[in-house]
């Protein structure tokens, strides 16, 4: 049986294996993925205990750059590859961070290139523009989607919320509500997720405007905050933190002219998944900014499938066994 070296990273809560590609190349990524990622018990620590893995991030740093590059290639658990990931860009910085001492890096993604810096145990990244334009979220129709029905939608659970849909490095449908941690978000987001409006599928994101969450963050504005839960394409589930949902909660939030009082004046808004806080900044015609805690939490080694079935996978990777010879993720 083969085996590769990984570190475990997570951001906010939103947890990621890492491998050097370079050093530690993986021939079939999506089959590695599939097996070695499951929200809560995906990977084994030196103790013994499991932990969540939310994706597998695939890094190759190059320090002689300037600033140092790294290729940021993150592959999900149904095995598909996302164009962004915030968590997992300010992740990909600590990792880099870590190995080499430096502080500023560009981050190669498939949504473009995203510079971050790292600042003691702060972590910010560059997100691009949030875009709302139907060709770039992508939508199948027209019309942007800012406060509309899907109406394909009617008899599921999710029938009657309004979705404002914006792409901040992947696509996210944000529906805004009064209590997020009153949504049943298995049964709402699925037919969301998969609405015809959306070709290549969205991302999920609840928001409400959360008075306790005001300052959460030292530079946070004095003013209300947002709680966020998103239930994310190639997890299939709800994730503790998603990057590019914050950042989707606050684009949003300002095109429909909802920011809280105090965010609205404020660089900084604070948005709160499950797993802890995150910073967003959104302004006038720039890349939007994501910053948080991000860190490594420990490392270890991981079989590698040596062929298409589930020869050479043993102990903790047979976890994700049973999904191996599903259609990898195609329909997003
Ligand atoms: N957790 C991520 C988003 C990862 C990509 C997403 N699941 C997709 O397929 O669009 C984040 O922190 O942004």
């Amino acid at each position: 049986m083969t085996e590769v070296p990984f570190e475990k990273y997570d951001g906010a809560g939103n947890d990621f294996v890492v491998v050097d590609s370079e050093a530690d190349p993986v021939e079939d990524r999506a089959a590695f993925a599939r097996i070695h990622c499951d929200r809560e018990a995906g990977v084994e620590n030196a103790a013994g205990a499991r932990h969540g893995a939310d994706g597998v991030l695939f890094l190759s740093l190059d320090e002689g750059a300037d600033p140092a590059e790294v290729t940021m290639t993150l592959v999900q658990p149904d095995g598909s590859i996302a164009e962004m990931c915030g968590n997992g860009a300010r992740c990909v910085a600590a990792w880099a961070a870590d190995r080499s001492g430096l502080s500023t890096f560009d981050i190669d993604t498939p949504a473009g290139t995203r510079r971050a810096v790292v600042d003691s145990d702060e972590i910010a990244v560059e997100m691009g523009e949030p875009t709302f334009a139907p060709q770039n979220v992508p939508l199948a129709g027209d019309d942007p989607l800012i406060d509309a029905t899907l109406d394909e939608l009617a008899d599921t659970p999710a029938v009657g919320h309004r979705v404002t849909v914006v792409n901040t490095g992947v696509p996210h449908a944000v529906v805004f509500v009064n209590d997020v941690d009153a949504v049943d978000i298995d049964a709402v987001a699925p037919p969301i997720r998969h609405a015809a409006a959306f070709p290549e599928g969205a991302n999920v994101t609840f928001a409400s405007v959360s008075a306790d969450r005001a300052g959460a963050l030292d530079a946070a504005p004095d003013g209300d905050g947002f709680r966020q839960r998103t239930f994310e394409r190639g997890v299939e589930g709800e994730t503790r933190a998603c990057g590019t949902g914050a950042v989707a909660v606050a684009a949003a939030a300002k095109r429909l002219g909802r920011l809280p009082d105090g965010a609205a004046d404020s660089e900084w808004i604070t948005v709160s998944p499950p797993g802890g806080d995150l910073g967003v900044a959104v302004p006038d015609d720039e890349p939007a900014r994501l910053r948080g805690p991000a860190e490594k939490r420990f490392d270890g080694q991981l079989s590698v499938p040596e062929d298409d079935r589930i020869a050479g996978v043993t102990g903790e990777a047979a976890l994700g066994a049973d999904r191996l010879n599903e259609d990898p993720g195609s329909e997003r």
